[in-house]
């Protein structure tokens, strides 16, 4: 049974320095759900991390309310909202000279006695967050002489030491290749499935965010989030928002973001595979019609035109090229 965990309700946050007061965030509402992985999208500067703050208690809420398990924001120790809510935020201070081990006991701060000593129980906790991350072999090594992706779960290892029902990310992907950041979400998809944890993720990763999201929230300026389905938010467009229309387009076959190009007539003859590359590649060039058909065909890869035949789309293109003038 999922349950609400974070509710925000008409709420308002900003940032005051002296007698100014800045509002960045207005009127928004969410609630983040239990066993679920919750994906925010948004342009830079929209208040993503303005809202991490809040929800971290470090930032007052101007207006309406933000509760977590159904306690006001405004009631929680630093302590009590440890215990709660584990964050992992983007590029944190990485003491090169710490372990694995050590940085993921870190997680278990909240736990400690006055003796600071880990109990066998923080032990457990931290052994089996390194097990359930897959970072066992390296549990030995020093954060400096990791890689990205490595020092990446091993942060995620920290948060799941923590214990916390809820996790909140801001971009963990970012600097990571395609492997590493499909592999860190899949780690968080199965965290929050298998654990039944709330799982809250910053990213600009559209793909990355369809592909393992329960939910997408879309912050837009001055506006409240656009909540749902990642496939309900394509389907019905709203997924658009995040981009500026004149300029891009979501391609709903394909299900990813395509720079917008004049419409081309081409006569091709082929499978729809090899149709939509020799269009693409062609669009890219420049190049919008053709004066005659085109046949494509795989194994081997050809290309007929006009009576000639070309074994890539380079030397078709270059071909057109030398044509055209
Ligand atoms: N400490 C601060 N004092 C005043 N204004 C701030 C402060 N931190 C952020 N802001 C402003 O609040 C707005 C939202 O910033 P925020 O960092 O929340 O955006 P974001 O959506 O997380 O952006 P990005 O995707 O670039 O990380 C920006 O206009 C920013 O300049």
């Amino acid at each position: 049974m999922r349950r609400e965990v974070i509710v925000g309700a008409n709420l308002s946050l900003g940032y005051q320095t002296g007698k100014s007061r800045k509002e960045v965030l207005q009127g928004i509402n969410f609630k983040l759900f239990s066993g679920q992985l919750t994906c925010l999208l948004g342009p830079n500067g929209v208040g993503k991390s303005t809202l991490i703050k809040a929800i971290m208690g470090r930032l007052p809420v101007w207006e309406g309310s933000l509760t977590v398990q159904g306690k006001s924001i405004n009631h929680f120790t630093q302590k009590e909202l440890a215990k709660n809510l584990a964050v992992v935020l983007t590029e944190p201070f990485i003491p090169g000279n710490m372990t694995v081990t050590q940085l993921v006991s870190l997680g278990r701060t909240p736990y400690l006695k006055w003796s600071g000593y880990l109990s066998d129980l923080d032990k457990k906790a931290v052994y089996k967050a390194i097990e359930d991350t897959k970072i066992a072999y390296i549990q030995h090594e020093r954060l400096s002489d990791l890689s990205d992706g490595q020092r990446q779960k091993a942060f995620i290892a920290r948060a799941l030491a923590q214990d916390a029902p809820i996790m909140v990310l801001d971009e963990p992907t970012a600097h990571l290749d395609l492997v590493n950041r499909y592999e860190i979400m899949q780690l968080l998809r199965e965290i929050s499935l298998q654990k039944g944890k709330s799982v809250l993720v910053i990213t600009h990763d559209l793909d990355i965010a369809l592909e393992s999201s329960d939910q997408i929230w879309l912050m837009n300026c001055g506006e409240d989030l656009v909540k749902g389905l990642p496939e309900d938010l394509v389907i019905s467009g709203k997924i658009n928002q995040l981009f500026p229309q004149e300029k891009f387009e979501f391609n709903t076959q394909r299900g990813r973001v395509e720079i917008k190009s004049q419409p081309a007539t081409f006569n091709v003859e082929g499978s729809q595979e090899l149709i939509f590359w020799l269009q693409k590649a062609l669009k890219k060039a420049g190049i919008y019609e053709l004066d005659g058909q085109v046949r494509v065909q795989n194994n081997p890869f050809s290309i007929f035109f006009m009576e000639k035949e070309f074994d890539s789309l380079e030397s078709f293109i270059d071909s057109l090229r030398v044509g055209i003038k």
